[in-house]
């Protein structure tokens, strides 16, 4: 068998409100975004008779229960972001975590997740080393 490694990436979206606090400029106040995420993973066996790593839908359904938790919110109100600022920097390593916790019963790895507040603009979470 060869070396080669397959990366699937899928894109979702997601409404809400935030306040970045203790930023000195117009995102203090409360301002709300149109915020795009995209998550990949990665895996080096696909399924024998499918020929998917993972079926598309699997990850579209549990990136969109993650994304789920952040949609129509005011992110501040949340218990995630009572300690920390709402920034796509932590979103994105939100998003990570609970889609990490999601994909345990998959042979694959979580790669990375993306979090846009504009399609000029986005925070990437990873872990380098991760399994
Ligand atoms: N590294 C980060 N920088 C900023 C974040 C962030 O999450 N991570 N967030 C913001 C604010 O959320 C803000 O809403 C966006 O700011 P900004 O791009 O400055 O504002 P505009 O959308 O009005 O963009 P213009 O290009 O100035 O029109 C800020 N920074
Ligand atoms: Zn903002």
């Amino acid at each position: 068998m060869g070396t080669g490694r397959w990366r699937l990436t899928v894109r979702e979206e997601f409404s809400a409100s935030h306040q970045l606090r203790h930023y000195q400029g117009k995102c203090e106040a409360l301002h709300g975004h149109n915020f795009g995420v995209e998550v990949s993973i990665e895996g080096d066996r696909t399924d024998e008779r499918t020929g998917m790593l993972l079926d598309f839908k699997v990850l579209k359904d549990i990136t969109r229960e993650c994304v789920g938790l952040l949609d129509h919110k005011h992110l501040n109100d949340l218990e995630a972001f009572a300690g920390e600022n709402p920034s796509s920097e932590h979103l994105a390593r939100f998003l990570f975590r609970e889609i990490e916790g999601r994909l345990g019963g998959y042979a694959v790895s979580l790669v990375e997740v993306t979090v846009a507040e504009k399609s000029s603009q986005s925070a990437t979470y990873f872990e380098p080393g991760g399994k």
